[in-house]
């Protein structure tokens, strides 16, 4: 860390805590002084916090009362880089530092000194008296010549009790001593073989190398349609990273996507790398944050929030499926990974790819005006081409009351059975009914705390609120009108379109994939791989199934509800029903036999269906592109959403007035605002959304209006201001 700044004992140092102060607050350097981003403990009131030397002290406190910091932590410092990362980011998002740096700490025991083990190796002795366990121990050490063991991993290895072991140390036939607990990844290795690429995978593949080499920032955008090989093809960018001696992060959307790609990846480097997502083990997590900073993790696998991991030395991001929109962070600090990882690869000159056969219309914008280098990977891989899409017109088809598969998707279904192909259903709706309605008063059950209907969920018997996680047993009784037995449910939910599959296909195997069935990512992922294996006949899916997950039998893609999409008021309603279409469809017919799908739709004329059948996708995004331009919204536009909530409407609307009264900073930069107006989701957890929207032209200061703008709010008891810059949901 030469070339860091550096304190001397006693010095000012201003100290970045995690605390919610929202600034930097001043203490004196410890005994043996500090680099500036050096990891802290400081005392805060009565308490010991963790922070990170952020700069000299701003001196505007008293300097008899300074206190100082407790000690510095046995982690590398904190990089310029990321701090300038953390630093932007916040800016960006108008979110205070102290969440940035929460984010970039979430990993447990960070304060703890470095925890060591017991591990064995051979002694110099030989054993008083040689028995079978014994040798046995010996020869296991023989066989893994110069590594070390824990007694445990011994013992197992050996098939022998942990008191033969024991025994053998007393004789100093076997040599204790401490090693680090967390462990640094295995080595990958760029040089094993690869598969052998098409020319135009070749083409691509050379072009992200030579990029990764340069060592400069650049973004690209991979455009592939499914089945194409952008994952082949950004390995061997991930391998020209790891050449370089630079680490890698692939970003994946799904963790239930993890399991397939991890695999891959073994394939090619010979190892797994680091895993980071919501379900990794607090050691797990420990671990990969402690060797990311150490340079001893080469590729890290996560989900959006391992852009805020320390890497020491970042060369490529990948961000695949690029357009999918659980990128956007819609809790807590409000941000878009794919951004943000554009933001974190130009502060540490590092590449950037974007992978998607439906790419967000922002970024192909950014590609089309050279912002962005763009990549085609026009057809797919080997035999497999793209499936055959066409509409079932839900007008002319016949269907009893209750039932959602038409007798064309039923007949197409019949003869993948027939031929031991797959079939898989897709309805964007988790539980077993989106409403149940009273049928003698008309009531609709809906949730007591937020403004949403309550849906049945068959498989756990109850009623479940998708806002908040509220539960209740289904009612007898109607709770408004009082008469029983006349609670029923309407519309399909992915469990009641289970029921009908099979009760049309009784001797098919049905596997229902709903992110809410399964009670770990661990089972999700298990039954995925038995999909794969072939044992399912019929998959019904939630747009978990649209992502890029493999199926080498499927041949047939039924869209239950195609219309479903393009009714909100959003204004990426086409673009997010196009994406989602046509990455369910690339579903089918990935292997050698050809794909067909069918989308069931009551407007079938509608242009966006349109062009989903037709598959000019350019076409699309130029339309598309165009509407926007002419509305001078995003990419074309910069937008900001503001959500005041309380427990008491009208003093979230008070706020939301007062604040659209005086719009003086924004006035400046030409920005309109619009609203106060209820929220879409009017309520949630008891709490009343209120929401304004900002709209700016591109290029202006709307992050500083912005913040001028609310800076003089003062958010009385439970009233909340939340800033999202460039919404994604509109809720
Ligand atoms: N050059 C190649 N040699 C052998 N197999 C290949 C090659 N290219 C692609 N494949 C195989 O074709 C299938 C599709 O490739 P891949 O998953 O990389 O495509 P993709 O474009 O990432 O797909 P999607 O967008 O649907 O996620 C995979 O099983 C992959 O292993
Ligand atoms: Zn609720």
């Amino acid at each position: 860390m030469s070339g860091q700044e550096f304190f001397h004992a006693g010095e000012r140092v201003g100290v970045l805590t995690t605390q919610p102060l929202d600034r930097v607050l001043d203490y004196r350097a410890p005994e043996g002084g500090c680099f500036r981003g050096a990891y802290v403990e400081v005392p805060l009131g009565p308490r010991r916090v963790l922070g990170v030397v952020w700069g000299p002290g701003q001196g505007d406190f008293d300097s008899a009362k300074l206190r100082a910091v407790n000690r510095v932590l046995d982690i590398a410092p904190m990089r310029d880089e990321m701090r300038q990362f953390l630093s932007r980011a916040a800016a960006y998002t108008l979110t205070p530092l102290t969440m940035m740096l929460r984010l970039a700490t979430r990993a447990p025991g960070l304060s703890d000194p470095v925890s060591m083990r017991k591990i064995l190796r051979r002694g110099p002795s030989e054993p008083e008296r040689m028995t079978d366990a014994r040798a046995r121990v010996l020869a296991a050490l023989e066989e893994y010549a110069g590594l070390a063991f824990t007694p445990k991993e011994l013992s197992d290895l050996a098939g022998v009790t942990p008191s033969v072991i024991k025994g053998l140390v007393k004789q100093g036939a076997l040599r204790e001593e401490e090693a680090p607990r967390d462990l640094p990844y295995p080595k990958l290795d760029p040089e094993r073989p690869s598969k052998t690429l098409t020319a135009d995978q070749a083409e691509a593949a050379a072009v992200l190398a030579q990029a990764v080499q340069s060592g400069t920032y650049g973004t690209t955008l991979l455009k592939g349609v499914t089945g194409s090989g952008k994952t082949e093809v950004y390995l061997e960018a991930v391998a020209a990273c790891l050449r370089a001696g630079r680490q890698a992060l692939v970003l994946l959307p799904e963790i239930a996507l993890t399991a397939e790609f991890l695999t891959r990846v073994e394939v090619r480097f010979g190892a797994t790398p680091a895993e980071w997502h919501s379900g990794a083990t607090m050691t797990e997590r420990r671990r990969i944050w402690r060797m990311v900073g150490q340079g001893a993790a080469q590729l890290v696998i996560g989900a959006r929030s391992s852009l805020f991991l320390p890497f020491q030395n970042l060369g490529l991001i990948i961000v695949d499926e690029e357009h999918d929109t659980s990128y956007k962070q819609e809790e807590g600090v409000l941000y878009n990974a794919r951004d943000m990882a554009v933001l974190r690869a130009n502060m540490c000159s590092a590449q950037v790819v974007l992978a998607s056969a439906t790419p967000s219309l922002e970024s192909w914008v950014n590609a089309e005006v050279g912002k962005y280098r763009r990549l085609d990977l026009a057809s797919r891989y080997g035999a497999a081409v793209l499936p055959e899409m066409r509409a079932i017109d839900m007008r002319v088809e016949k269907l009893a009351p209750a039932t959602w598969i038409s007798p064309t998707l039923r007949s197409a279904m019949g003869k993948r059975l027939e031929r031991g192909e797959q079939s898989l259903l897709f309805l964007n709706r988790r539980g077993f009914a989106p409403v149940t309605i009273c049928r003698a008063c008309g009531n609709q059950v809906a949730c007591d705390h937020c403004d949403a209907r309550m849906v049945e969920h068959r498989f756990q018997n109850r009623l479940m609120c998708h806002q908040c996680g509220e539960t209740k047993p289904l009612p007898t009784v109607c709770p408004s009108c009082e008469v029983e037995g006349k609670m029923a449910p309407v519309g399909p939910g992915i469990e009641r379109l289970g029921e009908e599959a099979a009760l049309v296909f009784p001797e098919a195997r049905i596997a229902v994939l709903s992110s809410d069935l399964f009670g770990s990512a661990r089972a999700l992922k298990e039954r995925i791989s038995e999909i794969v294996k072939g044992e399912a006949d019929i998959i019904l899916g939630t747009q978990l199934v649209a992502k890029g997950h493999n199926f080498p039998l499927l041949t047939l893609v039924g869209v239950i509800d195609a219309d479903l999409g393009l009714q909100g008021s959003d204004l990426r309603a086409a673009e997010r029903t196009f994406q989602l279409m046509r990455q369910v469809a690339g579903r089918a017919g990935r292997a050698e036999k050809p794909g067909e799908a069918l989308l069931q739709s009551f407007q079938p004329e509608h242009p966006v269906i349109r062009a989903i059948l037709s598959g000019d996708e350019e076409g699309f995004w130029k339309a598309e592109a165009a509407e926007r331009q002419a509305a001078g919204v995003p990419p074309y536009g910069r937008m900001a959403g503001i959500i005041l909530s309380g427990p008491d409407l009208p003093t979230v609307f008070d706020l939301g007035n007062a604040l659209a009264r005086n719009d003086g900073p924004l006035r400046a930069i030409g920005a309109q605002v619009y609203g106060p107006a209820p929220a879409p989701i009017a309520r949630i957890r008891g709490r009343h959304r209120v929401r304004l929207l900002v709209k700016a032209a591109k290029g202006v200061p709307l992050q500083d209006a912005i913040s001028r703008w609310i800076a003089p709010c003062r958010l009385k008891g439970e009233l909340r201001l939340n800033v999202d810059i460039d919404p994604q949901n509109f809720f």
